[in-house]
């Protein structure tokens, strides 16, 4: 098969993690046959550097002419003086927007051989944890209007919305659903309708589309519970689904919880399933530049990648259980090292990973 990406590496530990996405991809490809075609485009601050543009044009053209786009991370802080619309982050959320990528899914699974390195107690994490956060990508607090920085009454503010229109809650909770029913058949809808009407109108419509599918089981909790109830049981969630900001912070979390942020990966998804893929971590500038980055939350979203955009399960199986592999073998980056494992690169990481799949 032919699989045409589009690899936009961005910033700091970006290009590296990504580096060893694309040495796993391609060992797969030759392992099963398939031919890839790999267009590099700029984005972020590694885009504002070489075109003035987080985004520029060529970018979003070879993202669209692409069946799947494959994205390290954005930002760092030689742009954070910037204007928010001219920050390496923005060019993040235009192509999120361009592309209409509404559904940002977020695996959370505990791998057996990092049982050691979550923060939970052992007799929590024994119970399991294998749940997916789906964040709602494309509205909400990141893109509401109005929003700026105002002169009132002499005295600056600084204003953003929170808005959510009736359709866009529900394509993002009727994925959820259908999530649920090939899964543990488990929606956990996280709002603040205690406080917020935009996050009334989320309830009433996860509850309108919940109608449609009686044989998952329906819960909702307020976001400041549910980021207690994530550590207190997390063997209990299957889906989570939420709103851009809640989803965002939710996912660092449970990022943690599983032993490190540096093992997750995403999907997002559009309504054709034109999907971007990347890590849910950021450019880690505290770590940037020194191999040590762990590139294993980017092999994984290459797996998925491969499952979502290209329907090749079996691939992204043996990219799953490649990881496994090398990890019970005890390599490790330094995010997830303890006595008595060992220790290798960002680079030797994915070489390993490579060699196995
Ligand atoms: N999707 C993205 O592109 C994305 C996501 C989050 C943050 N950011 C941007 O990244 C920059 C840094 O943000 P931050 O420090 O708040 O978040 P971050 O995710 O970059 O880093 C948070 C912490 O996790 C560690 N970490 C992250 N990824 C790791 C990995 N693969 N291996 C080992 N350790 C890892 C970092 O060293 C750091 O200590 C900011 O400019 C932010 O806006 C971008
Ligand atoms: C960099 C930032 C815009 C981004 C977000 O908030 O969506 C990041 O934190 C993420 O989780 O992908
Ligand atoms: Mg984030």
């Amino acid at each position: 098969m032919e699989l045409k990406i589009c690899v936009l590496p961005g910033d700091g530990i970006g290009p590296e993690v990504v580096r060893e996405g694309i040495k796993v991809l391609q060992a797969i490809s030759k392992k099963y046959g398939h031919k890839l075609i790999l267009e590099e485009a700029l984005i972020g601050g590694a885009a504002l550097d070489k075109e003035a543009d987080p985004l520029p044009e060529d970018t979003v053209f070879k993202c669209k002419d692409s069946q799947a786009v494959l994205l390290g991370a954005v930002g760092g802080p030689k742009w954070d003086n910037l204007p928010r619309n001219l920050r390496p982050e923005s060019g993040l959320l235009g192509i999120r927007k361009k592309l209409d990528l509404f559904a940002n899914i977020r695996p959370v699974k505990l791998l057996p051989a990092l049982q050691q390195a979550s923060v939970l107690r052992q007799d929590i994490v024994a119970k399991g944890i294998d749940l997916v956060v789906i964040r709602e990508l494309t509205s909400g607090i990141y893109f509401g209007e109005p929003k700026g920085i105002f002169e009132e009454k002499g005295e600056k503010i600084g204003l953003n919305t929170m808005r959510y229109t009736e359709k866009e809650v529900q394509r993002v909770a009727r994925l959820a659903f259908e999530t649920a029913l090939r899964r543990k058949k488990k929606v956990t809808s996280v709002d603040k309708a205690n406080v917020l009407e935009v996050s009334q109108l989320w309830r009433d419509v996860v509850c309108e589309v919940a109608k449609e599918y009686p044989e998952v089981e329906l819960e909702h909790l307020y976001v400041d519970n549910a980021a207690m109830q994530l550590v207190a049981r997390p063997y209990s969630f299957d889906v989570i689904v939420t709103s851009n900001l809640f989803g965002d912070i939710l996912s660092d979390e449970a990022g943690v919880i599983t032993g490190s942020l540096g093992t997750l990966p995403s999907a997002s998804l559009n309504e054709q399933k034109l999907g971007l893929y990347e890590p849910i971590h950021g450019s880690a500038p505290d770590i940037a530049g020194k191999d040590i980055a762990n590139p294993i939350a980017t092999i994984l979203s290459v797996a998925m990648l491969l499952e979502y955009s290209f329907g090749l399960k079996e691939e992204a199986n043996a990219i799953e259980q490649a990881v496994e592999k090398t990890l019970g073998f005890g390599y490790r980056t330094l995010d997830i090292f303890r006595e008595g494992q060992k220790k290798v690169t960002c680079s030797q990481m994915g070489d390993f990973i490579a060699m196995q799949v």
